[in-house]
């Protein structure tokens, strides 16, 4: 493990009735204790996940659009404010990592090809040794997972499960088995998925009621809505739908 702390530097912000201070889980926040390899950080949508995420990408110098930080390219979304307010506190402290963001990930497969056309080599080695283009959007967050993530490193990911079915959702497992076990990497992982979160001894910190606090597994809504519905289909859908 090597980032254990992330503090909001409140001393320093002016204005809590603005995006991103207004986020109810940002305006609380005083310092987050990361205890374990993996951290799961769940929640409502819009509870404010992704802008934390985001914000420890900018503050680890990753490229908020998907990458690291040798990944230079040009998108949309660049900046973080809250990364601006944040203080990290790492034991050792170490660079090399990976923001992962499904939503922009086509963004990334784009910049590798123009690193290609460019002459880059070796740009597809760390990637399966084919465009991500080339590949399905599960096999490709795979081969990411596979090819480029390895030891003494950091990696960020926004909800990884979206385009993963439950089979590769299990293999997701074992691979974020294995590199924390055997090359010591360290997760910070935005999910929705209820198999992501059961992998074992993983901090789940959970954003809604107004601050990020530590759940139980079987607390999260994600745990107990997915077994009511599985194990209650009829009558679930049944109130749901005649309501
Ligand atoms: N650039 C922005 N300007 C203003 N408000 C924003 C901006 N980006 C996000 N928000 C708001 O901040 C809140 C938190 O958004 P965020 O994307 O962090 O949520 P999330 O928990 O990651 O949600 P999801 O599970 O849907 O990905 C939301 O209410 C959203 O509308």
């Amino acid at each position: 493990m090597f980032l254990k702390r992330i503090s909001l530097l409140r001393e320093n912000i002016e204005r809590f009735d603005q995006y991103p201070f207004n986020i109810p889980s940002i305006t609380s926040l005083e310092h987050l204790d990361l205890t374990s390899d993996v951290t799961f950080l769940v929640g409502e949508n819009g509870s404010g996940k992704s802008t934390l995420l985001e914000a420890v990408a900018e503050k680890c110098g990753f490229n908020l659009a998907g990458g690291s930080r040798n990944n230079t390219y040009d998108v949309h979304a660049v900046h973080s404010d809250l990364g601006e307010q944040i203080r990290l506190s790492w034991m050792p402290k170490i660079t090399n990592g990976f923001f992962m963001r499904a939503e922009s990930f086509y963004q990334f497969a784009t910049h590798l090809d123009d690193l290609k056309a460019d002459g880059a080599r070796g740009a597809y080695d760390a990637y399966g040794g084919r465009s991500l283009h080339e590949q399905s959007h599960g096999e490709s967050f795979l081969s990411l997972f596979l090819n480029r993530f390895n030891g003494r490193a950091i990696y960020l990911l926004d909800e990884p499960e979206a385009a993963l079915s439950p089979q590769r959702q299990l293999t997701f497992l074992r691979i974020l088995h294995d590199l924390t076990t055997n090359e010591g990497c360290q997760f910070i992982i935005a999910t929705h998925s209820p198999i992501l979160l059961g992998y074992p001894d993983a901090l789940i910190l959970n954003f809604d009621a107004g601050q990020i606090e530590e759940i139980k597994y079987e607390m999260t809504d994600h745990y107990q809505i997915t077994r009511y519905f599985l194990e209650n289909r009829e009558r679930f859908l049944k109130d749901l739908l005649e309501e």
